[in-house]
């Protein structure tokens, strides 16, 4: 892909994912600088990947041709208030925070913006991210196009059409991860009640999580509900385990919690 030079403002959980996934899809190491107020965070970085660190987002931010705001969203006002000194006519900015929508970045940075705003999530880092992109009409298409092949480089993209979408993005993929984790912490702490170590009982769930997630990906004929009724014999113990989830409303729960999600969304809009 294009070797544009980029600088991460902000180096948390999530740069760190992206970047990690960009160098081992091969990204030129020199052409990356990531910031942060402080050298714990950065050092890592420079030490793992090869890629500059910077403590000082208006020159990492002056010397890039795109630049990914990735600081806390409560964080960003005050991020962005020094960086309105940048000439923004010639970089791509791309924002990957949850909650700021592309007017307020505008106002942010004072300058009109190529921008993208990206939802990603953190399996970025092992090349299995899931983004969802949204740019309005007046991005080039080689900006475009750059956006689509960083995120392509650390997993699956798509691009919506309306930017209130990325806030279902949000709901159904970045946030998301963690449900699974959540979803997994709870069957391997009853494995361990039901007599197995730690060990093991991570083990039956990661390699079933594995296993159930590659069979979606080879099926793509296949919907999810067919895939289950396979597992579920009749009368047997997998319908036990359905009838009970269903019991107590796991669909509902699910729907709860994503919509939670993308009203927390909305109300951050509003907040910073
Ligand atoms: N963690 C996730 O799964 C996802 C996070 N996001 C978005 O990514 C953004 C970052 O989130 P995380 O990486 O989870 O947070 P984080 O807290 O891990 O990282 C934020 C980083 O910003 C740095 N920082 C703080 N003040 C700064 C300043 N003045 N200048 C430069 N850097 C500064 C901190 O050192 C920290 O490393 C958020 O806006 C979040 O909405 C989006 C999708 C998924
Ligand atoms: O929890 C958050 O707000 C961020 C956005 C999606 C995942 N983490």
């Amino acid at each position: 892909m294009e070797q544009r030079s980029i600088a991460f403002i902000g180096a948390g959980n999530m740069a760190r994912s992206i970047i990690a996934g960009l160098i081992a899809s091969g990204y030129d190491a020199s052409k990356i600088t990531a910031t942060a107020p402080s050298k714990t965070r950065l050092a890592p970085l420079s030490a793992d990947f090869g890629i500059h660190t910077d403590n000082d987002n208006l020159r990492a931010a002056q010397q890039a041709d795109v630049i990914v705001l990735a600081v806390k969203p409560q964080l960003m006002a005050e991020v962005c208030l020094p960086l309105q000194a940048v000439d923004f006519s010639n970089k791509l900015v791309i924002s990957i925070a949850a909650g700021i929508n592309s007017a307020r970045l505008a106002t942010m940075l004072d300058s009109q913006l190529h921008l993208v705003r990206v939802m990603p999530n953190t399996p970025a880092l092992i090349g299995k991210g899931m983004s969802g992109l949204y740019a309005d009409a007046t991005l080039a298409p080689q900006d475009h196009q750059f956006a689509s092949q960083l995120l392509q480089a650390v997993g699956e993209i798509c691009w919506v059409k309306q930017e209130a979408d990325i806030n279902g993005i949000i709901a159904a993929a970045g946030s998301a991860p963690a449900y699974f984790f959540l979803f997994m912490e709870a069957i391997q702490q009853q494995a361990m009640a039901q007599g197995f170590d730690e060990q093991t009982a991570r083990l039956l769930v990661q390699q079933t999580a594995l296993g159930a997630a590659e069979m979606v990906q080879a099926n793509p004929e296949t919907d999810l509900a067919t895939l289950r009724q396979q597992v579920t014999s009749k009368g047997g113990t997998t319908a036990e385990a359905i009838n009970t989830f269903n019991q107590h409303h796991l669909t509902d729960i699910v729907a709860k919690a994503m919509q939670a999600a993308v009203a927390r969304a909305q109300e951050m809009e509003q907040l910073f």
